[in-house]
């Protein structure tokens, strides 16, 4: 990317961030080079079988192993991309004070996505935010923003709830340098010393959550919970017609950074609950479309330049997060074509040995850092810092947006709370708003396929944009995996047909992707995009032996066979 070597942007004294390519790299290339040598001549043996083949049964198991070995064979070669040129990166964030002044930090919009508060607890996705919100980083600039693909009335009582416990919570953290910002993963651990101050900010959070847990699982918010007026008007949008598919926009102000304070008189963040508006006659384009509703009324709101975007069972690890995309945002030599750096997806509660292999360390952690020394890697949906104009158009050409304020460059001059800000809101919201517009094809996260967060990243790269990956010791985002074989059926069902509508569309990674981006970055991504074909070796490969066995025939060469310089088989000859 930026050539070889350690090497990195420097400022006059230390380096804001480095890289340096891993050592096997070479030791990698010469194996590519013997093993294909290998795979031919593996290939070329089946080949021969199959002309030599005299019966119908050695013919037909002849040709399902040649095109198992096929297909790993061009699976190996995808893979093979991401060993070419791997690299591991650095920052330093204690650095950027030396740069930079904290009112010149640019502005960050994060976004939450949510969809079922039955699947996803309401106490989870407040915990998540409640981390985000915690961010070392300057509270003026930083916006939170939670899309409700529920349209849920529960989940905006949770967040009513804990912008409430905000107000304790986030100074408490300052004041004591917390490092876990999640409540429930801080007041869980058991390492923090016992004080009353402790002791006092525990039960708050304990109230808010039997609170919250309560409603949840009646259902339904009882009048005894609604203490103000302000919380009776927005509860009283969910009327009788309303469903989690068809119901109108709400957008809800929870906390704005101009008139709330906390108890220690700093200000707080912006919080602002978003439930699109869904219609039966339109379609609504899953977490991608969700997003480009965040990405339309953030823009109305704050209009700040980064956004993050996270999965609602996400919450940060590691407050200083931010200031290590800083340290590549500010770096001038790699800004103009840099979409978006990407945290890995790391996960809690797994054990030691991960027995499950739920971690998909290959998928998140190591392939990544093959891509990183390449194009950059693959968006995975959550723990993604991106530069808002990335999603507005090229690096090199941006073009005219439908309206003016929801451009990357429009100034926010109004407050939040204002009618004209509000109303314009309600309207990008709107579930006909994207007809005949360019958004999703040209603009904002990408539709056509199930996953959308691969799909977007595949095409701002072939674009011409660039992502970079940012891999800290301290996991910067913790998440959670499935845990029941059915979700986790579910969710490969779904990573399967989502990565063969790229494969079957006009933007296939082999063929498109090559042509945009280079060999290596097609193949890279054609080991995703064609990662369903696994099963077709996997299946062949199971049913094989047994079949050979139950009809005497060998499947795999003698050695004396080989020896003799034949190759052939005596069954199968
Ligand atoms: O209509 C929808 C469906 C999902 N979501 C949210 O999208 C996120 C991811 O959905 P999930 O069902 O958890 O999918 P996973 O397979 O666990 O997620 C992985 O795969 C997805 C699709 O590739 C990516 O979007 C995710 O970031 C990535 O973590 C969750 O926060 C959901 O609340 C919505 O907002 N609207
Ligand atoms: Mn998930």
């Amino acid at each position: 990317m930026e050539g070889g070597g350690l090497k990195g942007g420097c400022t006059a004294h230390a380096p804001l961030h480095t890289f340096e390519p891993l050592r096997r790299t070479a030791l990698n290339r010469v194996f590519v080079v013997v093993y294909s040598c290998a795979l031919f001549a593996l290939l070329y043996r089946h080949a021969q079988m199959l002309l030599y083949s005299t019966t119908l049964l050695s013919f037909s198991m002849t040709l399902s192993l040649l095109i198992s070995d096929l297909v790993l064979a061009f699976m190996w070669a995808c893979g093979q991309a991401f060993r070419m040129r791997p690299i591991r990166r650095k920052e330093f964030p204690e650095s950027l004070k030396r740069i930079m002044k904290e009112e010149d930090f640019p502005g960050l919009d994060v976004f939450i996505c949510t969809a079922d508060p039955h699947k996803e607890p309401p106490m989870n996705v407040v915990n998540t935010a409640l981390s985000l919100m915690a961010y070392d980083y300057p509270t003026e600039k930083l916006s939170v923003y939670v899309s409700d693909d529920g349209g849920s009335a529960l989940t905006l009582f949770a967040f009513m709830e804990a912008a409430k416990f905000a107000f304790h919570w986030l100074p408490f953290c300052r004041e004591h340098n917390i490092m876990d910002r999640s409540p429930q993963v801080y007041f869980a651990s058991n390492y923090h010393s016992w004080s009353p101050e402790i002791e006092k900010i525990k039960m708050m959070y304990e109230n808010m959550k039997v609170k919250v847990e309560h409603i949840v699982d009646k259902g339904e918010i009882s009048d005894e919970y609604i203490t103000e007026d302000q919380q009776r008007q927005a509860f009283n949008k969910w009327t009788n017609g309303f469903t989690r598919i068809h119901h109108p926009t709400i957008i809800q102000v929870i906390l704005d950074k101009s008139n709330d304070k906390d108890v220690s008189g700093h200000c707080l963040p912006n919080l602002i609950y978003v439930s699109r508006q869904k219609c039966n006659s339109s379609p609504h384009h899953f977490k991608a479309g969700a997003l480009n509703v965040l990405l339309r009324v953030s823009a109305v709101m704050t209009n700040a330049s980064i956004i993050l975007t996270q999965d609602c069972d996400m919450y940060s690890n590691d407050p200083q997060t931010p200031l290590r995309v800083l340290c590549y945002l500010s770096d001038s030599a790699i800004q103009s074509k840099l979409a978006y750096i990407q945290f890995p997806q790391r996960f809690h509660g797994l054990n030691k040995n991960d027995i499950y292999a739920s971690e998909y360390k290959r998928l998140f952690q190591v392939n990544p850092m093959g891509f990183d020394g390449l194009k950059g890697p693959n968006y995975v949906g959550s723990g993604c810092f991106f530069c808002r104009r990335a999603l507005f158009g090229g690096p090199s050409a941006s073009f005219p947006i439908e309206v003016p304020e929801l451009s990357p460059n429009h100034v926010v001059d109004k407050p939040i709370k204002s009618q004209e800000i509000l109303s314009l809101a309600h309207q990008v919201a709107g579930c006909n708003y994207e007809n005949q517009t360019k958004w999703g094809s040209k603009c904002g996260f990408r539709y056509g396929s199930l996953v959308e967060d691969f799909y977007t990243g595949y095409r701002l790269q072939c674009e011409g944009w660039k992502g970079l990956f940012c891999h800290p010791e301290r996991a910067a985002f913790l998440g959670d995996v499935p845990i029941t074989l059915f979700d986790i059926i579910n969710q490969c069902k779904r990573w399967c047909i989502g990565l063969c509508e790229v494969t079957f569309s006009k933007y296939n990674t082999l063929i498109f992707g090559s042509h945009s981006m280079g060999l290596l970055m097609g193949l890279s991504y054609s080991h995703y995009a064609f990662w369903p074909i696994w099963c077709v070796p996997v299946t062949l490969y199971s049913f094989l032996p047994q079949l050979a066995l139950l009809n005497k025939v060998s499947i795999f060469p003698k050695l004396e066979a080989l020896s003799k310089g034949g190759g052939m088989l005596k069954g199968c000859g």
